[in-house]
Formats: C-alpha cells, sequence, structure tokens
C-alpha cells in the first residue's frame, strides 16, 4: 500500500516536473525573472510589496526592451499561467501579430502608422469586439459573491457579453434623467461638509486638516450609491464611513492580493464553512452591510409597492435583469466605480494644488469662463465642462500620472497561440498564456508623452502648433490615456459618470477652497494592490476668497518694517 502511494505520488511529482519545465521552456524565449518562470511567487511577493505599479515597470524596463521612435526604449510585460500547473510569469517587451486573426489585426504600424504605441495596440486588440484573445483566470478573482459572477468577474464569454449588452444602456446616461443632478447634490454636501467642518482660520487659531484620502471616497461612494439605488450610503451625511465599508475593504486586502495570483483559490468560497464566514447582506457592518443595503434598495423595486425611479436600477430592470442579478451587479458598481474615481479625483486635486502655476492657469480659465456666463453656479455643468481645455487637459494629466486602476487585468492567449514581435522578432505565445497589462508603465511611457512623463505637467496635452506632427502627437496621448478605463468589450461601463464627477468636483473645489499639502515631504501614505489604498492624505483647507484678500498688501508711507529676518544686515 505505502508502496503504491509513494509511486503515485512520484508519478505525480514527475508530471508536474515536466509540464513546469515545458512551460518553463514554452516562454523562456521572452525573458525574466527567473523565479517568475517556475512559480507565481515572484508575482505573489510583486503584488503584496504594496508598490507593484512601479516594481512590474521596473522590470518592463529591465527584460525585453525594444528601441522605438527615436532611440527611446519602451517596454511590456507577459506573464504565463501555465494550464493548471502552477502558472509562470515571464514578462518580455511586446508588439503584437497575431497569427488567427491577421485578416482582422493587420500586422501593427500597417494600419495606423503613426498613432499606435505597440503597448497600446496590444491593449486593444487583446480587448477589441471580435477578438479572440478572452479575459483570463485574474477575472475570477472579482467575484464578490461565492454563488454568483458579476459583470467584472465572468471568464465565460458568452455570458460577459450578455450581461453587458443588458446593462450597457443604464451607465449610458441617456435614461438616467437623474445622473447630473444627483452627482450635483453629492458634490454640493461634499463642498458643504469640507466648508462647515475642515476650513482652519488660522487668524482665529482655528487650525484644521482634511483627510483627501477619506473626503474623496465619500464623496464618490455616495455619489455612487445615490446615481445606482436613487439613496445614498450616509458617507458625506455622517462625515464617516457609517458601515465600516471602508476599514472592511483594508482588512480584506491580503486576501484580495492572494486570491489576485492564485485564483484557484476563489473556489474555496464555495466550501460551507468559508462560505459562513463571507461577508453576507444580514451583516450589521463592512461589505456585508453594504450589500444588505444594495439588496434592500433592489427588493424596493419590485413587488405590489415598487418605487419607480427612472434611473440605473430601473433601467436594468427593463432590461430583464433578475432580482439576484441585480444585488450582485449593484454590489459590483459600488466597488468597481467609487475607488477608481476617488484616487482619480484625490490625486488631480493633490498634483494642481501642490504647483501654483498650474492652479492659477487653471483658475484663471474657471473664472473667465464664470465671467463670460459659460459656466452655471454653483455647479459647473458636464457639457460645460467639456468645453475647458485647460481644465480637461488637467483630468487627463491626473489620470495618465496616476492610472487608478493598476491591476493585471490579464487577457488568454487563444488556443493556437499568438505570435508576438518582440524586438522586432516574431516569437510565439502558446495558447492559454495571460498577458498582463502594466497601465502604470503605459501611462509613464517617455515615447507617448514625452521626456518628462514622470511629472504632471498638463500642458503637454495641448496642441502647440496645427503641424500634423504635434496633432498626431497629441492624438497619440490621448489614445493611450484612454486605455485607463479599459477598451472595446471589456472598456469601463462606468467612464461617463467617472467623467463627469472629476468634470465637476475637481474645478468647484478649487474655485472654492486652496489646498496645502501638511506635509509635502510625505504628502500620504500608499499601498497599490491593483488599485489605490492612500491614507493620510492631510491638506489645510482655507476658502479661496478669505486667501485671495489675505494676500493682498498695502505698502503704506516711505518707510515700511517689514520685519526683514534680523541680524543678516548687522555689523
Ligand atoms: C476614473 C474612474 C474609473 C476608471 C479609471 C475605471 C477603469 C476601469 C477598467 C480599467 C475596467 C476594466 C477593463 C478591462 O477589464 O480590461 C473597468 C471596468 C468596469 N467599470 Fe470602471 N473605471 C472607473 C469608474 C467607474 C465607475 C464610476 C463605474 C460605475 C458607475 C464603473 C463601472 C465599471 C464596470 C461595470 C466595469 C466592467 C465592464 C465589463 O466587464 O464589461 N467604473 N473600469
Amino acid at each position: 500500500m505505502l508502496g503504491a502511494t509513494l509511486g503515485l505520488g512520484l508519478a505525480l511529482l514527475a508530471l508536474y516536473l515536466v509540464r513546469a519545465i515545458r512551460t518553463y521552456y514554452s516562454l523562456s524565449h521572452f525573458g525574466g525573472h527567473w523565479v517568475a518562470g517556475w512559480s507565481r511567487l515572484w508575482l505573489l511577493r510583486t503584488q503584496g510589496s504594496g508598490e507593484m505599479n512601479k516594481r512590474f515597470t521596473e522590470v518592463n524596463r529591465k527584460y525585453g526592451e525594444f528601441p522605438i521612435g527615436e532611440g527611446v526604449e519602451t517596454k511590456s510585460t507577459i506573464f504565463r499561467f501555465a494550464v493548471w500547473v502552477s502558472p509562470t510569469p515571464r514578462s518580455a517587451s511586446l508588439t503584437l501579430v497575431h497569427r488567427a486573426d491577421e485578416t482582422q489585426a493587420p500586422r501593427l504600424g500597417l494600419r495606423r502608422p503613426c498613432l499606435s504605441h505597440p503597448m497600446a495596440e496590444l491593449f486593444r486588440r487583446m480587448s477589441a469586439v471580435r477578438s479572440p484573445f478572452t479575459r483570463g483566470r485574474w477575472y475570477t478573482a472579482l467575484k464578490l459573491h461565492p454563488d454568483r459572477d458579476n459583470i467584472t468577474s465572468y471568464v465565460d464569454e458568452h455570458k460577459h457579453a450578455a450581461i453587458r449588452t443588458r446593462m450597457a444602456p443604464g451607465y449610458s446616461g441617456k435614461e438616467n434623467v437623474h445622473l447630473e443632478a444627483d452627482v450635483d447634490e453629492q458634490l454640493l454636501k461634499f463642498l458643504d461638509l469640507v466648508s462647515s467642518k475642515y476650513v482652519a482660520q488660522p487668524e482665529q487659531d482655528i487650525f484644521r486638516t482634511v483627510d483627501l484620502s477619506q473626503v474623496t471616497s465619500y464623496f464618490t461612494l455616495d455619489v455612487i450609491s445615490k446615481v445606482a439605488f436613487g439613496q445614498t450610503f450616509g458617507f458625506l451625511d455622517n462625515d464617516e464611513d457609517p458601515f465600516g465599508y471602508l476599514a472592511n475593504l483594508a482588512q480584506m486586502l491580503p486576501a484580495i492580493i492572494v486570491f489576485g495570483v492564485y485564483t484557484e483559490l476563489t473556489n474555496i468560497m464555495k466550501l460551507p464553512a468559508v462560505k459562513a464566514a463571507l461577508p453576507k447582506s444580514s451583516d450589521k457592518r463592512g461589505l456585508g452591510r453594504v450589500m444588505g443595503f444594495a439588496r434592500d434598495r433592489v427588493q424596493e423595486r419590485f413587488g405590489p409597492k415598487a418605487i419607480r425611479r427612472q434611473d440605473m436600477l430601473d433601467e436594468f430592470i427593463k432590461r430583464g435583469l433578475t432580482q439576484e442579478e441585480l444585488e450582485s451587479e449593484t454590489l459590483t458598481q459600488i466597488t468597481a466605480g467609487s475607488d477608481s474615481t476617488a484616487s482619480a479625483l484625490r490625486m488631480t486635486l493633490h498634483f494642481i494644488s501642490t504647483s501654483p502655476p498650474i492652479l492659477e492657469r487653471l483658475l484663471a480659465e474657471a473664472r473667465a469662463g464664470i465671467e463670460a456666463g459659460k459656466i452655471s453656479r454653483p455647479i459647473i455643468q458636464d457639457v460645460e465642462a467639456r468645453q475647458l481645455p485647460y481644465l480637461q487637459a488637467c483630468i487627463k494629466e491626473g489620470l495618465r500620472i496616476y492610472p487608478p486602476v493598476t491591476g493585471l487585468m490579464a487577457k488568454m492567449v487563444p488556443e493556437g497561440g499568438a505570435m508576438i514581435d518582440v524586438d522586432g522578432v516574431e516569437k510565439f505565445a502558446p495558447g492559454r498564456t495571460q498577458i498582463g497589462w502594466n497601465s502604470w508603465g503605459m501611462m509613464h511611457d517617455p515615447v507617448v508623452f514625452g521626456a518628462d512623463a514622470e511629472i504632471y505637467r498638463p500642458e503637454r496635452w495641448l496642441v502647440r502648433d496645427e503641424s500634423e506632427k504635434e496633432r498626431g502627437r497629441v492624438a497619440r496621448m490621448n489614445e493611450t490615456v484612454t486605455l485607463c478605463f479599459g477598451y472595446g468589450r471589456f472598456g469601463c461601463l462606468g467612464r461617463g459618470v467617472a467623467t463627469m464627477e472629476l468634470n465637476k468636483a475637481v474645478v468647484e473645489t478649487l474655485l472654492r477652497f486652496n489646498l496645502q499639502s501638511c506635509n509635502l515631504a510625505k504628502p500620504f501614505n500608499e499601498k497599490v494592490v491593483g488599485f489605490y489604498v492612500h491614507t493620510d492624505m492631510d491638506f489645510v483647507v482655507t476658502e479661496r476668497s478669505s486667501g485671495d484678500q489675505s494676500a493682498l498688501v498695502r505698502l503704506e508711507g516711505d518707510k515700511v518694517d517689514a520685519g526683514a529676518l534680523a541680524g543678516a544686515y548687522e555689523e
């Protein structure tokens, strides 16, 4: 008996080794850290480092570089996850030519020679509507419910396409007549909260600070609950996390990291003991409480006394989503739509408020718009914001320098494999290879964004002259930054809502308040886990108008005691 067990064990080990070696060599030509070729531990370490964005970018810079443009080097990443043995991430730079799809996807450069960057081109090709690439197993980690998938977690193409078709109209905003008014209402509450509770008045010895990381999350969470269900969670009303949701999310980070690498572990959610420990809608706090809130709001739309409101939920119901589907999808809406927009908002505010020339230029544009009657008060309308070039440049630059989603979003090479062009050499990526996305690397690429790509500089988005070269430069940047919302059949459905929030909140906040970071040497703490967990982002806030007045200095008389530094001019 012992002998048979030992024999079986050795046979399994041999099988594992053969597969591991085959997997390793099938992708060894892409280069990368050797550990990543054998196990996912490298990936786990990188994702758990809290700075996955920077580490992936370092890897891309180290391995598989290929010269492009004017001798500048650029990079991308490929991760290999084997069919069933331990996945083996690899890295390499690449452009993509896919054999099976050659008729639809001509070789890079032939169709749009100057606009496409190889990394962006690859990303688009994989996500395009008729692409044979599919979602990788990475997406299964986005399942929030033990039994139910949601739009972000379906790896089955047909199921994903079916739910997306039914949900897209609800997101489009055309049917959601309350959308803009709902966003305005929450923004006014946000501004009111800052004004009533956080404005410092040092001249009256009132010293206060606000944690921007917190209040921006409160704003986007209340917006999303209002536009999704017609009722807010009450973050802004209470100036706190009423359900303990954000705290619960922070506790779940280790699990998020591990599940994002060992995606098969999502199956343990089906085990009765694990299932019992998972958040559920009857919970009093945390994600479970949010699930309960979503369940109650959905329930109100059904039955004899059903509430009717022309909004997203109503549109989803009209498109035939069941009560169960709605509970799961609305929860996804909250997780997908709150943190991403909040980080875009807070980082954009941070960069503008810490760069006086940028702030001044933005304020000048906004004030001119108000004076000309082109900006509604008290809140700018979305259509008006889209007419302000410098505001748009500031927002795009914010999304670029801190792309809100840094998760791998791995797409899978179809059966039969794909040819991938590395350094001008075509290399074969076997079927089921998963190709991860390094959004940070893509958005910080000097080839696309210029040699100062690491710097927040909205001016790069403004066309300097009418030459074809200049228009091509800006068009290429626009094509790339838009990818931070994904693309094609996987692209973000909430993009319109997010853009509306940013269009309004950035300019209205800065028009009212002067923001000063409390600690420029370390303005915030950050953990990057596919999204950003920011804490301690403390700012001093003063009313902009009073700040402006106090800056007016009157120099009266010939001799002024300006209080110059003592000692420097003394004998
Ligand atoms: C600045 C803010 C946002 C960014 C950068 C962003 C980015 C993304 C990205 C990268 C994806 C996945 C693309 C892929 O799988 O390849 C995605 C998907 C999605 N986003 Fe957003 N998002 C934002 C805001 C929102 C908001 C406000 C909502 C809801 C109102 C939302 C709802 C969704 C949904 C439902 C999906 C899944 C689409 C699908 O699977 O077909 N997002 N988003």
